[in-house]
């Protein structure tokens, strides 16, 4: 087997908490491949952003361990952090610098000198030429996060991971953010990415990894994780409390309600029960299962637990 890019080896993490020990990673084990474009999704307190920390080194594992092309993210802390690109949730710099500034300066931290063709062509395809001179407490915090990334990739990471990239950024961001990250990507680097964002996760990553409650509990092909969830979702609008028995098994958005239905008689089935209950529905349709329908359903799985 060619190595991976990175490897997550039965990774745990405890944390004390005033209430005991808390695991928030049990036994996690993942190798990303070289090259993949990998997603990691799971709801709020997965576990994602202590599985990065760890990756990043920021954080210890309690056990198990991390490989980075092979360099242990401990023991070979150097090795293993020259080849990651990591681009943080939150927006952290040191506000008297440049954007420019702010980029050699990070090239520094990893040794490189006289890298500005790089820079320049980061700043060109994240938008911020025209910002190069601008000290960063000066930009809007969309702008910040361009940098961000652009810092991530100073280096040349053969592996990129983002946490969240997209979290309230505008659709322009997100589209120059992706086209250049896809770019990357088919130039051969490899990306972890997690985000909240299901509909960006189907678009983008070739391969899907669902934490939950610390556990990896899918990791499948994305293509192969869709084409599974044979099922259609009847979708309608309604301004009207749904009976008790469909109610438990939607996804109720504002006035759009989505059900799942496994078959064409099951669609039948349920207009009956709407009809027999007196809800009045508008704008109905059937559509295909997507990423967030399989990861609502594979969250749900075993909740009564
Ligand atoms: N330093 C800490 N001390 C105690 N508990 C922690 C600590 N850091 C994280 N946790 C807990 O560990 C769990 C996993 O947190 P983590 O931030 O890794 O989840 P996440 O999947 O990144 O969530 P989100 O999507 O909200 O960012 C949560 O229950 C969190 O409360």
């Amino acid at each position: 087997m060619p190595q991976a890019a990175v490897s997550f080896q039965s990774v745990s993490k405890t944390y004390a908490t005033p209430a005991g020990p808390f695991k928030a990673l049990d036994e996690v084990s993942l190798d990303i491949r070289q090259g993949e474009f990998l997603g990691l999704l799971g709801p709020n307190g997965a576990g994602k952003t202590s599985l990065i920390a760890i990756l990043a080194g920021l954080a210890r594992a309690s056990s198990g361990k991390v490989l980075v092309q092979g360099f242990d993210v401990q023991k070979d802390y150097a090795q293993a952090r020259q080849r990651l690109g990591i681009v943080p949730q939150e927006l952290a710099f040191d506000p008297f610098f440049s954007v420019r500034e702010a980029l050699q300066f990070q090239s520094g931290y990893f040794g490189i000198r006289h890298n500005d063709a790089w820079i320049d062509e980061l700043l060109h395809h994240l938008g911020l030429t025209d910002k190069a001179n601008h000290n960063m407490r000066q930009l809007s915090g969309g702008m910040k996060r361009r940098v961000l990334v652009a810092q991530a990739l100073v280096h040349k990471p053969p592996i990129i991971v983002l946490d969240e990239p997209t979290a309230g950024v505008d659709v322009e961001l997100r589209q120059t953010l992706w086209h250049f990250i896809d770019r990357l990507n088919r130039e051969g680097h490899t990306v972890l990415l997690t985000t909240h964002y299901l509909e960006e996760a189907e678009a983008l990553c070739h391969r899907i990894a669902m934490l939950k409650r610390g556990r990896i509990v899918a990791l499948e092909d994305t293509t192969t994780l869709l084409s599974a969830a044979s099922h259609s979702v009847l979708q309608f609008k309604t301004d009207q409390a749904l009976p008790e028995a469909l109610a438990s098994k939607a996804r109720v958005t504002g006035r759009v309600v989505q059900i799942p239905a496994k078959e064409a008689g099951d669609v039948e089935a349920l207009l009956t029960q709407l009809r027999e209950a007196g809800v009045q529905v508008q704008d109905i349709e059937i559509r295909r299962a997507d990423l967030e329908d399989v990861f609502v359903s594979i969250m749900g799985e075993g909740q009564s637990e």
